[in-house]
C-alpha cells in the first residue's frame, strides 16, 4: 500500500447540512435591524483557554426575541438534519445560543465545540448568517475540517471544506468537528457592516 493511502485510512469526511432562506425575508431583516440596534450590549469574545489572540469577535449573549425564532425553527428542522448528517437522533436538553458580530480582522482560529467537560454534551453546532446588504465584508468563510482517529481520539485532518457566510442560511454540524473562522476584511470598521451569526449548540440528555 502507498504512505498516501496510509496516511489517509482513518480519514472521516466531515458532512454538514446547509438550509438556504432559513427564514422568511422580514424575519431576517427583523433580526438584522434588532441586533445593530444592540450594538452597545456586545462584549468582546472569550474561549475556554483564554486566550485573546484566539478569538477575535464581539458576542451578545442576551437576545431573547431572536434565539426563540431560530430554537423553534430549529426543532422542526431537526431530524431531517439529523437524518441528512447519518447522526443518530437524541433527545434534546436544550438549545443554546449566542449572537456574535465579527468586524474587521475579527477570526476564530480552529476549535471544536464539545472539547471541555463542561460542554461535552453538545451534540450539534448550528450558525445562522445574517449581514446587511450590499455585503459590505469579504472573507468570514468558516472552514470545515475532516477528521481522523489518532489513539481513539477524533482530532482535525488536514483536509477541509470552506463554506462562505451567506445572508439568511443556516449550517449544521457535529460539534466535535473541528472548524474555524477566516478572518474578516470590513474596510468601513462600521458594526452595522459586520458578518453576523447567532450560532449555538443543540444538546443531549
Ligand atoms: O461564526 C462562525 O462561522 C462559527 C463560530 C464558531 O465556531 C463558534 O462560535 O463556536
Ligand atoms: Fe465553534
Amino acid at each position: 500500500m502507498m504512505l498516501s493511502d496510509k496516511n489517509n485510512q482513518n480519514l472521516i469526511k466531515s458532512k454538514c447540512v446547509k438550509i438556504d432562506k432559513f427564514l422568511t425575508e422580514v424575519e431576517n431583516q427583523k433580526i438584522l435591524a434588532s441586533v445593530i440596534k444592540l450594538e452597545a450590549y456586545f462584549e468582546k469574545s472569550t474561549t475556554s483557554i483564554n486566550d485573546s489572540d484566539f478569538r477575535k469577535s464581539r458576542v451578545l449573549h442576551l437576545a431573547p426575541i431572536s434565539k426563540a425564532r431560530i430554537s423553534n425553527r430549529i426543532k422542526l428542522v431537526l431530524p431531517q438534519v439529523l437524518s441528512k448528517l447519518s447522526h443518530q437522533i437524541f433527545p434534546i436538553a436544550k438549545i443554546e445560543g449566542q449572537v456574535t458580530a465579527h468586524n474587521h480582522g475579527h477570526y476564530y482560529q480552529a476549535h471544536n465545540d464539545n472539547g471541555m467537560p463542561e460542554v461535552a454534551k453538545r451534540e450539534i453546532t448550528y450558525i445562522y448568517y445574517f449581514y446587511q446588504q450590499p455585503k459590505k465584508f469579504s472573507g468570514g468563510e468558516l472552514v470545515l475540517y475532516d477528521g481522523k482517529i489518532d489513539n481513539n481520539y477524533y482530532t482535525q485532518a488536514n483536509s477541509f471544506k470552506k463554506i462562505a457566510p451567506i445572508n439568511n442560511t443556516i449550517i449544521f454540524f457535529p460539534s466535535r468537528y473541528w472548524h474555524e473562522v477566516l478572518p474578516v476584511n470590513c474596510p468601513s470598521k462600521t458594526f452595522a457592516d459586520s458578518r453576523f451569526t447567532i450560532n449555538g449548540w443543540i444538546w443531549r440528555n
